[in-house]
C-alpha cells in the first residue's frame, strides 16, 4: 500500500542529450503518492522526456530514474514490466486504434496483461466507459466520436488497470474549452476515486493550477522549483517569474494585488 508521504518517482540529476543538443541537464525531481504534478515549459525544452524517462521509454545518459524505488536503468524486462503494469498513459494523440471497437480499445490493456476473464472484462470496462459518461456507446468505432469522446476513451483505457500513476502529455490539445474542462473534471473526479498519483505536462497556464499540488517549470535543461501553485506564481527565480509574466499576465507585488493574482485561478 502506497502512504500519502511514499515517493513514487525520483529522478536524481538526469542527463539526456540527442546528438549535440542538451535537452535535460541535471533534472531532479520527487513525485509523492497520491498527488498531482504538473510540468509546465515552453515548446522544446524537454516535458516530454522527461516522462518518456519516468516511463522507461528512455534512458538517462547520467543520473537516476526510480519509480517505486527501482532504478529504471537497472531493472530487468520483467521488472520494468511489472513496474509499467502501474502506470497509465493519456498522450495528446490519445492513439486508439481504429479497427477496434470502443470497448475493446479499453479492454486491450487487459487482455495482454492479465488473466482476467471476459466476464471480469466486461465489469472492468463498463464501469471505466459508465465514469467517463460513454455508457452505450462501447460498440462504436473511434471514428464514429467527437474529439473530446475519443480522449475520454482515452482516459477511461489509460485508468482500466488501476493504474498507481497516470502520466498526462497535453491531454486537452486540440479541444476546446468546455471539452477540456470536462477532461479535466474526469480527471479531478476519478482521481478522488482511485488515488492515483498523477504527472501532468500541459500549456494549460493558469487553469492547470487550480488541479496541481505541485508545479515545475522545465526550463534551461532544469526542472525550476516543484513547489504548490501559489508559491509559484510569487516565485523570485526569474526564470519562473518570466514564465509567470508570459503566460498569466504581470506579477503583481502589493498583498491586494496578491489576492487580484489568486481570483485569476
Ligand atoms: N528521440 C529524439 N531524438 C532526437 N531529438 C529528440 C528526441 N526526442 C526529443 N528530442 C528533442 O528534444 C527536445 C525536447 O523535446 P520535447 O518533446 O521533450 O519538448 P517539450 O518540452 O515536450 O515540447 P512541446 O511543449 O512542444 O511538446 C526537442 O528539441 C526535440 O526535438
Amino acid at each position: 500500500m502506497t502512504t500519502e508521504r511514499e515517493i513514487v518517482i525520483e529522478l536524481n540529476q538526469v542527463e539526456k542529450s540527442f546528438g549535440e543538443q542538451k535537452v535535460l541537464d541535471g533534472v531532479t525531481l520527487q513525485v509523492k503518492a497520491g498527488t498531482t504534478t504538473v510540468i509546465v515549459g515552453a515548446s522544446g525544452q524537454g516535458k516530454s522526456v522527461i516522462l518518456k524517462h519516468m516511463l522507461g521509454l528512455m534512458k538517462p545518459d547520467a543520473g537516476e530514474v526510480r519509480v517505486f524505488g527501482e532504478d529504471l536503468s537497472r531493472a530487468n524486462k520483467h521488472k520494468l514490466r511489472q513496474i509499467r503494469s502501474y502506470f497509465g498513459v493519456l498522450f495528446q494523440n490519445v492513439a486508439l486504434f481504429d479497427s477496434m471497437s470502443v470497448y475493446d480499445n479499453v479492454a486491450l490493456p487487459l487482455r495482454e496483461r492479465t488473466h482476467d476473464n471476459e466476464a471480469e472484462i466486461r465489469d472492468n470496462v463498463e464501469e471505466k466507459l459508465a465514469l467517463m459518461g460513454l455508457e452505450g456507446h462501447g460498440n462504436k468505432f473511434p471514428a464514429q466520436l467527437s474529439g473530446g469522446m475519443q480522449k475520454r476513451v482515452g482516459l477511461a483505457r489509460a485508468l482500466v488497470l488501476n493504474p498507481k500513476v497516470v502520466f498526462f502529455d497535453e491531454p486537452t490539445t486540440g479541444l476546446d474549452v468546455s471539452k477540456s474542462n470536462e477532461i479535466y473534471r474526469l480527471f479531478f473526479e476519478t482521481q478522488a476515486r482511485l488515488n492515483y498519483t498523477a504527472v501532468i505536462v500541459s500549456h494549460d497556464v493558469p487553469k492547470i493550477f487550480k488541479l496541481s499540488d505541485y508545479v515545475a517549470l522545465m526550463a534551461e535543461g532544469q526542472l525550476q522549483g516543484c513547489m504548490s501553485p501559489e508559491a509559484f506564481q510569487l516565485s523570485d527565480n526569474p526564470l519562473i517569474r518570466s514564465f509567470v509574466t508570459e503566460t498569466m499576465g504581470p506579477i503583481y507585488s502589493s498583498e491586494t494585488e496578491e489576492s487580484l493574482l489568486y481570483e485569476t485561478l
